[in-house]
């Protein structure tokens, strides 16, 4: 962990707001927002599902470790993960060891409903997304908290809300808001 900037890394379930709220996060910390996914495409030069197309998920996983190895070095940022970044113990290290790291927790329902109409996740595109994401969230949740320094619920709060509760809890790491934390 860089000592004096240390970053902010978002991970959780799919639809659990990773994407959304580490960009307004970043905003309010006045930090550069990076996704894993947005960056891995951009590397890439093709989006999430043409990788897990053509290389498979084994593929899309090899990019995601180099791409986690190399975000997490970087200091004073906001990065989103994927929901899948905890399964690789590597990347758990990486994520646990090098930044304060946020678990974005949403229930299946949440996950599902937030998910649905998107076709950009390639793992929920089959005839029962809900079991999928019921499966994930068993073998995910605990490799969640397992690198999580902070967790926080997100189901039923407005991302605005959300930012503004987050705001507190970084505030113990020594984490603050270069512009304020904005009144609803
Ligand atoms: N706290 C929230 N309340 C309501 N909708 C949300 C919230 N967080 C995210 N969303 C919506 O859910 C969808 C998925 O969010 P996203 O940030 O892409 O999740 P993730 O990156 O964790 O998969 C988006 O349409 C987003 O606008
Ligand atoms: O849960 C997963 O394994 C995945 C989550 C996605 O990111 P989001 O969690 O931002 O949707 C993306 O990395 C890919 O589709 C795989
Ligand atoms: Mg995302």
């Amino acid at each position: 962990m860089v000592e004096e900037l240390p970053s902010v890394f978002l991970v959780g379930p799919m639809g659990a707001g990773k994407t959304t709220i580490g960009k307004l996060l970043a905003k309010q910390l006045g930090r550069t927002f990076v996704d894993s996914d947005w960056y891995i495409e951009s590397q890439t030069g093709a989006d999430i599902a043409w990788i897990f197309a053509k290389e498979g998920e084994a593929g899309f996983r090899e990019r995601e470790t180099r791409a986690i190895d190399e975000l997490t070095q970087k200091p004073h940022i906001v990065l989103a993960t994927g929901g899948g970044a905890v399964m690789s113990a590597e990347n758990r290290a990486f994520l646990n060891q090098r930044g304060i790291v946020v678990y974005l927790n949403a229930p299946v329902d949440v996950q599902m409903a937030r998910t649905a109409k998107d076709k950009s996740r390639p793992l929920l595109q089959q005839p029962n997304p809900r079991q999928i994401l019921q499966d994930l969230y068993s073998t995910r949740d605990p490799l969640y908290r397992q690198v999580a320094h902070i967790i926080m619920p997100t189901g039923h709060t407005y991302p605005r809300h959300m930012v503004n509760q987050l705001l507190q809890q970084l505030a113990s790491f020594n984490i603050s808001s270069a512009v304020g934390s904005k009144k609803e």
